[in-house]
């Protein structure tokens, strides 16, 4: 074989595999911690589409459920939140360990009384130790809601879990009104905010939930 015919082979088109978007590792890809809590399965499957879109964005996601905290006595006496927690099972429990390795963190919180469900603040009441040494900081941050009603409260409990994510030194990436899907859904800027009537999610809101998926990954992805 001389010289030059080596060379052509080395070039042609089936000396190359070709490459899919699949095969292509990202370097450095986004380690996004989607952290949840959910009684009936709203904020679960929210949590599962923004972790599919994440996903396809090129994320590398850890999908996790926060520990309830409500006597096992209690939830048996409402069969769906008891069915939502046998579906749930096998979801791994967030840890602050969690939140460490991620560069990206979403969470998703049921609205209860205006403020997010405290299953999630009683996680969030774990991570004194991590915040005490500067690792909670440079994070990017975005936050999901739903609740019963379309003006249920679903602001207010974005902001405060955005007002805890400043006091970590988060970087915010809420969805403003960067797509119009976010209009479609009912125009919150802050977060993704279902409104929970028992019925699987919209499209409207899945494609919502999407957009502020990937627009987290992306702008964190930015920030490397
Ligand atoms: C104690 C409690 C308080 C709630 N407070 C509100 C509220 O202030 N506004 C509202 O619209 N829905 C309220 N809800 C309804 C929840 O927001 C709804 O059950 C939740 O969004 C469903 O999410 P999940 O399926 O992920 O549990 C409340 C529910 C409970 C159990």
């Amino acid at each position: 074989m001389t010289f030059f015919k080596r060379i052509l082979d080395a070039l042609s088109p089936q000396a190359q595999p070709p490459i899919t978007p699949q095969e292509t590792p990202m370097p450095n890809p986004v380690k996004l911690a989607i952290v949840y809590y959910s009684t009936y399965g709203t904020n679960h499957a929210m949590a599962n589409e923004a972790a599919d879109a994440a996903r396809a964005a090129g994320a590398e996601v850890r999908l996790l459920k926060v520990q309830e905290t409500a006597p096992q006595a209690v939830i048996d006496t409402q069969d769906a939140w008891k069915a939502q927690q046998e579906r749930t099972a096998d979801v791994a429990v967030a840890s602050p360990d969690d939140l460490e390795w991620a560069n990206a963190i979403l969470f998703s919180a049921p609205t209860r009384f205006g403020g997010a469900a405290s299953q999630i603040r009683a996680f969030i009441d774990t991570l004194g130790g991590l915040w005490g040494t500067g690792k909670l900081a440079d994070k990017t941050f975005s936050a999901m809601t739903s609740a019963q009603n379309p003006n249920g409260g679903q602001e207010t409990t974005l902001q405060t879990l955005y007002i805890t994510a400043m006091h970590w030194g988060a970087i915010l990436v809420p969805p403003g009104y960067t797509d119009p899907v976010i209009f479609a859904s009912g125009g919150n800027p802050y977060g993704a905010s279902v409104t929970a009537n028992g019925e699987p999610l919209s499209d409207a809101d899945k494609a919502t939930i999407r957009h502020q998926a990937k627009r987290l990954v992306d702008v964190t992805a930015k920030l490397q």
